[in-house]
This record gives C-alpha cells, structure tokens and sequence, in this order.
C-alpha cells in the first residue's frame, strides 16, 4: 500500500477513535486500558516525526497536497475531512461532523463552522489565481449547523483589489442547499516575496 493511502488509513481509524471517544459511555476502568494501549500506539508513531519546519514527506505543497490540513487533510486525526472540488471558480465542500464537533447539544461548534468556511474560501482565493492569507473573516451565524447531517458549502471569490481579495462563502445542509445556516466574508492578501521568505523560508527550502 503507498504510504499517502496508509496515512489516510491512519486518519480514517484516528477519526473513528476521536468520535468513539466522544461517544462512548464505557465504564472507567476500560477508558484506563484503552488510554494506557493509546499511549503505547502514540509513542511508537512518535519515533520517526518532523519538526515545524520540515514539509510532511507525502505532502507536495506546491501541487496542493497537505495530507494533514485539519479541515480536508486525510491523515489528520482533527478533520471531518472536508472534500472540496471547484467548478467554474465555485468551491463546493462536503462533509459530515459527528459529535467531536459538537458545541450546543446536537449542533456544531461555531468556531467549526468558521473554520470549514476560512478553508473553502480560501480554496475560492487560490483557485482565482491570487493565493493569499486570511486576514479577516466575518461570520453570521443564522441558524445551527446540524451534526451527523451531510452539509453542502459553496465559495466564491467577490473582488480582487490588488493583493487583496475578497470572498463570500455559506454553508447549508445537503437536504436544504438553499437555506444558508452559516455565511462568511473573508478577506485575503497576497503575500509580497519578502513575506514568503520571512513566514515560509525554511519550509521552502526543504522543498526545493
Ligand atoms: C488549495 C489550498 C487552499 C488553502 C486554503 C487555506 C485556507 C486557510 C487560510 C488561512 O487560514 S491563513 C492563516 C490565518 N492568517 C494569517 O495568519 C495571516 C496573518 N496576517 C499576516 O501575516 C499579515 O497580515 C500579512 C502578511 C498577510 C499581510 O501583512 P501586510 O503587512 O503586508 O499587510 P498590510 O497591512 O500591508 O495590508 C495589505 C493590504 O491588506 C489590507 N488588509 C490588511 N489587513 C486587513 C484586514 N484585517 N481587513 C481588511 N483589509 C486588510 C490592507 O488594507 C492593505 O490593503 P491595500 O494594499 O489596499 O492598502
């Protein structure tokens, strides 16, 4: 098996323990063994790893693959993951949240929905061929994003004003695409060469 489709391997069976372990409601002493089981998986992943400034050896960033991106990334334990295609400059997203990502009861956390929203816009962004990097979001939080429901969202890039950009995105349920539950507005600026150098030079260096 390559190793990409054995990290999203990995992933698919660490999301499953984080929305087990949210759910479960087994007694202490089988929360106990499963912890101490855990740490010893943990500590041997942890043997060989990377430092914050070495790229992840499946990644390519410049061909867009971020295997670990906590909202689309198939190897990370944080993400739904969020699968997003773009369709005549539209991003359209899918994903399901389960109960890790729970904020009210039975609804998702805000700061989920704002967070799904930065990344589908910035995929907007990218693909209008003016990457940059949010420096502002705006979201209005209409009604509560249902858990354990297919949810459906959608970008677009509003207005390009030099390095700047602007971008509107929503989210809604995949039953009901034309409710909007949440909706954002993200402003993005395009880095000039010296700010890629200071903020990603040594993650580039190793890429070349
Ligand atoms: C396919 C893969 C897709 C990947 C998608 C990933 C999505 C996720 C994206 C992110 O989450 S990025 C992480 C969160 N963002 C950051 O950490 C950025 C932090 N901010 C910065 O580091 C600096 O703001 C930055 C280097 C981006 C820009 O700094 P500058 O000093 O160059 O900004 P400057 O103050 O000169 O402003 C440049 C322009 O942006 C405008 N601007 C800056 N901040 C703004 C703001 N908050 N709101 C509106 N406009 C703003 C500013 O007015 C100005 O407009 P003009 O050029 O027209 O004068």
């Amino acid at each position: 098996m390559k190793r990409r489709e054995a990290i999203t391997e990995l992933g698919d069976a660490l999301r499953t323990l984080a929305e087990h372990a949210t759910t479960t409601e087994m007694p202490a002493g089988d929360l106990l063994r499963a912890a101490a089981e855990l740490r010893e998986i943990a500590a041997r992943l942890g043997e060989r790893s990377r430092g914050r400034s070495t790229l992840p050896s499946a990644d390519d960033l410049l061909g867009g693959v971020r295997m670990y991106n906590p909202v689309t990334g198939g190897g990370s334990a944080l993400a739904p993951p969020l699968r997003i295609e773009v369709v005549a400059g539209v991003a359209i997203g899918r994903c399901t949240l389960g109960l890790a990502f729970e904020g009210p009861p039975r609804f998702a956390h805000g700061g989920v929905s704002a967070m799904l929203l930065d990344q589908i816009l910035g995929h907007a962004v990218v693909a209008s061929g003016n990457p940059g990097m949010t420096v502002r979001l705006d979201t209005v939080y209409r009604a509560p994003v249902p858990l354990l429901t297919p949810l459906r969202l959608t970008a677009e890039v509003r207005h390009v004003d030099g390095r700047r950009v602007t971008a509107t995105g929503t989210i809604a349920t995949e039953a009901e695409p034309g409710t909007t539950l949440v909706s954002a507005s993200g402003t993005f600026v395009g880095l000039r060469a010296d700010q890629t150098r200071r903020l990603f030079g040594p993650v580039l260096q190793t890429e070349a």
